[in-house]
């Protein structure tokens, strides 16, 4: 298993995609999300699924979709909004460096708008965010290592605050042998 230097976790907006793009570059180690891959496996989008298939079916693939990543991704990897409702994806998150990137309602407002096509936002999104926020609040922070605030940091800020909790450096950085800064 090469499991994943950080795994990313948290609502619609948080800054998952964004955030993990840019820690991955500055760790010169690959991005993945487990939403893209779920859509190539089932070869439709994630709405359709949803609507075709029901939410249980989605969660089922997404929990196959986060265990394979998870044996075969050894960058960062970001898990879709609702992952951590199933049991089955949590208990795959034991012991991993989750990382739960947390977002008031009004922030994630402000970025994504809550227009996009969210199967579980679709009616009255303000109200279902805060409802689903309050389901799961609890969940995100019983799978994370770390929980990083975002609404007053840019995404840069986000991964450097990411850096420092999982006191992570970049994949070509040599570990320094002991004793090597007295030689110099
Ligand atoms: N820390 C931040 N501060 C301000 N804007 C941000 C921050 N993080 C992300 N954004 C912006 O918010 C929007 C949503 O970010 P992003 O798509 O990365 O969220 P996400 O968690 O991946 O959402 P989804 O669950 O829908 O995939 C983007 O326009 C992004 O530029
Ligand atoms: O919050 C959720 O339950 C979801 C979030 C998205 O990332 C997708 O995984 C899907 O739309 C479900
Ligand atoms: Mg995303």
């Amino acid at each position: 298993m090469t499991a994943p230097v950080v795994v990313l976790v948290g609502p619609p907006g948080a800054g998952k995609s964004t955030v993990g793009a840019l820690l991955a570059e500055r760790l010169g180690v690959g991005y993945r999300d487990t939403d893209a891959d779920i859509v190539v496996t089932a070869g439709k989008p994630i709405a359709e699924i949803f609507i075709e298939d029901g939410e249980g079916h989605f969660r089922a693939l997404e929990r196959e979709a986060v265990r394979t990543a998870l044996d075969t991704h050894p960058g960062v990897l970001s898990l879709g909004g609702g992952a951590i409702m199933d049991d089955g994806t949590r208990k795959l998150l034991t012991g991993l460096p989750v990382v739960f990137l947390d977002v008031e309602l009004a922030d994630a407002v402000k970025r994504v708008g809550l227009d996009a096509p969210r199967p579980l936002l679709a009616v009255n999104p303000r109200k279902q965010w805060r409802e689903l926020m309050e389901r799961r609040r609890p969940l995100y922070t019983e799978v994370a290592r770390a929980v990083i605030a975002t609404g007053d940091r840019p995404p840069a800020a986000v991964a450097d605050a990411i850096v420092d909790a999982l006191e992570l450096r970049p994949a070509a950085e040599p570990a320094r042998p002991a004793g090597r800064e007295e030689q110099a």
